[in-house]
């Protein structure tokens, strides 16, 4: 016969409560009264305690093999995160880029944002553009910040998505290194729904893609040939990390734009381009230099996804797009 997990988990606690019952009764016919006393706060713990495995997340891991927390909907409590965080006063740099046809993204993005990204924090939106005439003005709240630099545009995407990573290191350099603590760097097409808070600080921050959470290592699209700087073997790799989210410390972050840069402009000299451009240098770059904390797919969604059961909020995910229609080239 199958039962579902939470069938089973739930025939497990109505158990071990059965067998806490009958323990609490014989103690109370066997020992005295202090003895009694002792076995019932004992009891009243223990009691706690499953009740506490039963409400929290026993369907995901919720850590890596290196001891790096993923953060699931469930694993933490958002209200000591808050108190924890705030009063340390940081400000997050957010980067996104709206080359091209993407300036239209832009609205959604930043209005949802403001909405559910890092309330109550200092934030700095960093906009790179081609067209800064377009980028729409969207009331901020306090402490909250938008500047707009302009970009070269290209007639190739994934030159546009590649060259985020030198663009990002150099925009860290001039500015954000002086402006911030924590930096996110962000896909515009895009829009948040829920809670996206500071229990996704860290030093160094992947999302798990969307697509392949529950895919084992032979199905991750890394890049494969040897001949790339972003090469991955068959039997190596953690997890499928998605190019569209990545963030930390602004100083971790600066050190992973520049040896992706690096990466990526030796793989052009040598006239190869990664299967996922950017996304397969991250990937690499995060096999060797572990992240010190994961986010869900609940970071990092896709509209053309069917939520799945583990999912319990989405809190970012990526729109559905005519790609022919948005993008320079096919
Ligand atoms: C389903 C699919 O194809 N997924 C891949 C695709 O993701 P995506 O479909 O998410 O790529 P995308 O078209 O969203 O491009 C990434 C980001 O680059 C910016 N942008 C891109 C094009 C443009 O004309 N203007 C512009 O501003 C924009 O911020 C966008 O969010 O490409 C990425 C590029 O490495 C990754 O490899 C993804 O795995
Ligand atoms: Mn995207």
């Amino acid at each position: 016969m199958h039962f579902s997990s939470n069938v089973k988990q739930f025939v497990l606690v109505l158990i071990v409560g059965i067998f806490l019952l009958l323990g609490y009764v014989l103690f109370y016919i066997l020992y005295d009264r202090k003895e009694r006393l002792n076995r019932l706060i004992i009891g009243t713990i223990q009691s706690g305690l499953i009740l506490f495995c039963f409400f929290s997340r026993t369907d995901v891991v919720a850590v890596t093999p290196w001891l790096a927390p993923i953060v699931w909907e469930g694993t933490f409590d958002p209200d000591l995160v808050d108190i924890i965080y705030k009063s340390m006063n940081l400000t997050i740099a957010t980067t996104v880029f709206a080359v091209g046809k993407y300036v239209r993204f832009l609205q959604d993005f930043l209005e949802t944002a403001e909405k559910h990204f890092m309330v109550d924090f200092n934030v700095r939106y960093y906009v790179f553009t081609d067209r800064p005439d377009d980028v729409p003005s969207v009331n901020l709240s306090q402490g909250r910040h938008l500047s707009v630099i302009q970009v070269p545009g290209s007639n190739r995407w994934q030159e546009i998505s590649a060259r985020r990573m030198e663009i990002i290191q150099t925009a860290i350099e001039r500015q954000i290194s002086r402006e911030a603590d924590y930096i996110f760097c962000l896909d515009v097409d895009s829009k948040f729904h829920a809670r996206w808070g500071a229990e996704s600080l860290g030093r160094l921050v992947a999302v798990i893609h969307p697509w392949f959470y529950q895919a084992t290592r032979d199905r991750f699209t890394y890049e494969r040939r040897p001949a790339s700087t972003a090469y991955i073997p068959m039997d190596e790799g953690d997890y499928y990390y998605a190019g569209a989210v990545f963030g930390g410390s602004v100083e971790d972050v600066y050190t992973l734009t520049k040896v992706c840069r690096n990466q990526l402009e030796e793989d052009a000299r040598n006239s190869i381009e990664a299967a996922w451009q950017e996304e397969s240098h991250l990937n690499r770059y995060l096999l060797y230099n572990k992240p010190s904390k994961l986010l869900s797919p609940e970071y990092q969604w896709d509209d053309k996804k069917t939520k799945t059961k583990e999912v319990k909020v989405i809190r970012f995910s990526s729109v559905i797009k005519n790609y022919a229609e948005i993008r320079p080239n096919v």
